[in-house]
């Protein structure tokens, strides 16, 4: 469960984030959703502990992230697309990323194989298309096995097969319990895979409800363009 608690930040005289109280619950898919500038990345980071709060508090599992005792174990995080360096393998890429998160080699060959990348596993990463890339970002956040799983975009760049895949792998991820949260603008492929969905804008909560909340008439992108556009309110869950 991530839990936001009056959450802030601003950065000189721009709020970033305005006084944001949210729970992400666990056993669910929760798309977070917003125009550009909403705060999406701002929260994201300030989840994993990338950035600090100006105000308010971030907590995974009732912990700040700075104070968890196994972070990868408790979050994993997918965040920016292009982080492995390029001449790396995939392979070297995953088991310099496990010494440092304290995680098992092991379980290098486990994301590998669950991220379908078993066989590139000793393909430099700069080889990669994104859509594989995107693939060894999320291998990186299952790496700890957590029970919080973040994720910006990890649409973006998939093919057909891959967008089901991580359909298929993000569904399977709530269903075994865990807490999944997922950023993106991509609202057909979100209406797909999340149960709950919340909406900031200007760095305010917009809403935070169940899909079926937004699709009454239409998809999710009609429910959205009418909530940012200010002709319809959503209930916000409690
Ligand atoms: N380091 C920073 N310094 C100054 N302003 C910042 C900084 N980071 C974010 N902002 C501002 O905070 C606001 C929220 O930005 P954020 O990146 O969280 O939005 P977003 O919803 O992720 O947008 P997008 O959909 O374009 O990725 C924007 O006005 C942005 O310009």
């Amino acid at each position: 469960m991530i839990r936001m608690e009056h959450l802030t930040k601003r950065h000189g005289d721009v709020v970033a984030l305005d006084d944001l109280t949210l729970t992400i619950r666990p056993g669910a898919v929760t798309g977070l959703i917003g125009p550009n500038g909403a705060g999406k990345t701002t929260t994201l980071r300030l989840i994993v502990g990338l950035d600090t709060p100006t105000g308010g508090a971030v907590t995974v599992d009732g912990v700040r992230y700075a104070d968890l005792p196994h972070p990868a174990q408790t979050l994993g995080a997918h965040l920016d697309v292009r982080s492995a360096h390029p001449g790396r393998t995939a392979r070297s890429h995953l088991l310099g990323l496990a010494r440092h998160l304290g995680v098992e080699p092991e379980r290098v060959t486990e994301v590998l194989a669950r991220t379908g990348l078993a066989g590139v596993a000793r393909r430099r990463v700069g080889t990669f298309s994104l859509g594989m890339t995107q693939r060894l970002g999320i291998a990186g956040g299952l790496l700890g096995d957590p029970e919080v799983l973040v994720l910006d975009e990890p649409v973006n760049g998939l093919d057909t097969e891959g967008v089901r895949w991580i359909r298929g792998l993000l569904r399977a991820l709530a269903a075994e319990g865990r807490t999944v949260l997922v950023c993106s603008h991509l609202l057909a492929e979100l209406e797909r895979i999340a149960d709950h969905v919340v909406v900031l804008g200007r760095g305010r909560l917009l809403a935070d409800a169940p899909l079926a909340a937004f699709l009454q008439n239409g998809t999710l992108e009609d429910g959205y363009v009418r909530l940012v556009t200010g002709h319809e309110e959503f209930r916000t869950v409690a």
